[in-house]
């Protein structure tokens, strides 16, 4: 790939953004064009003891993490007793969920339409239109649910959402360098101008195979669902993250845009690094092999197995499930 294909963006254009945007960064932009809230409520929460469905005793399935005694790794993400309401109308969605991620593992939630999952990623990611009303959510040992959407993008934390939203009158370039300079900030790392930056994303580029052209296209506008999938990969393989919640990525996808992500998201993986994915369908555990599945069920996780947990589901649905 050539620089020739296509200009960086101009300085002027980047002062301009930054300008306009004191802080900004992926999580919470996203999350902020959503509903144009800033202020999150932010509760201190202290963590209680309490029953887990402790997901460490499952064989992997996917050859990452790890199972034996003594050689547990490192805790990443540890949620007990979450509990959560709808910020305007005060219903209870989640109603006591718990969950432990470690380093190097990658976990599945599947459950029945409206069970909760998808809130319980907006959760995490401190989206506004949720308060949490009780329990806690410690990430790499620090305090989630103390931070705001964008601390917890800058720490590590990324959230594909199920539908990204359209960012009108920001290119996806200089989106992209703007979240990445702020992450490199927070890690202390050096940050990169327009044309440095436009080589680190051309080879990024290959890895989801998406073409040159939807740098400067402005954020998801006008893209296929596929393409916003494979953006949201994208931007992923750019700013890097401990934990990737990736919420439903295989919806709208075709066989071969299913294959490049699921692709993708495997290159990504690192021993220390891990994934939380929401997910319908068997076929994407196919292509990403996860260590767990999860159930949730009416805002609880209420059962946690292996891979076979998935086949079973794809035979006999969740009736099956609930019933064993
Ligand atoms: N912002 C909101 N306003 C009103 N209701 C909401 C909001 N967010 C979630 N809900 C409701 O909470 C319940 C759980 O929704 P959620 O999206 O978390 O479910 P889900 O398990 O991800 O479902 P699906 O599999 O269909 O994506 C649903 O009944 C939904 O209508």
């Amino acid at each position: 790939m050539s620089l020739l294909h296509l200009p960086p963006p101009s300085p002027s254009r980047l002062t301009s953004l930054r300008n306009s945007f004191s802080v900004i960064t992926l999580n919470s932009l996203r999350v902020s064009s959503q509903r144009c809230r800033f202020n999150q409520s932010r509760l201190t929460l202290t963590p209680t003891a309490s029953l887990t469905v402790d997901s460490h005793s499952p064989t992997t399935s996917s050859g990452r993490g790890s199972t034996e005694e003594g050689d547990s790794p490192k805790v990443l993400l540890e949620v007990r007793d979450l509990t959560a309401v709808i910020a305007e109308s005060k219903a209870q969605i989640l109603k006591g969920v718990n969950l432990v991620i470690r380093e190097g593992e990658i976990h599945a939630i599947m459950g029945k339409n409206g069970s909760g999952k998808s809130t319980f990623s907006k959760v995490l990611v401190g989206h506004p239109d949720y308060e949490v009303t009780g329990g806690s959510a410690i990430f790499k040992g620090e305090n989630l649910l103390d931070m705001d959407p964008e601390e917890r993008s800058l720490f590590g934390l990324f959230m594909s959402f199920q539908s990204p939203i359209e960012i009108p009158g920001v290119s996806n370039m200089d989106f992209l360098n703007m979240a990445y300079n702020a992450r490199m900030r927070k890690l202390g790392r050096k940050e990169l101008g327009p044309i440095e930056f436009y080589e680190v994303i051309s080879r990024k580029l290959d890895v989801v195979n998406m073409k040159i052209d939807f740098l400067n296209r402005n954020v998801n506008e006008g893209f296929s669902g596929g393409e916003r999938k494979r953006n949201e990969i994208l931007q992923l393989a750019v700013l890097g993250a401990d934990l990737s919640v990736l919420d439903e990525i295989d919806s709208g996808l075709d066989v071969d845009a299913l294959q490049d992500v699921a692709k993708a998201v495997n290159g990504l993986l690192t021993p220390k690094n891990s994934v939380l994915m929401i997910t319908h369908y068997q076929r994407l555990l196919d292509y990403i092999r996860p260590n767990y599945i999860h159930i949730m069920d009416d805002g609880r996780i209420v059962k946690t197995g292996d891979i076979s947990i998935a086949k079973v589901l794809e035979k006999e649905g969740y009736k099956a499930i609930s019933s064993a």
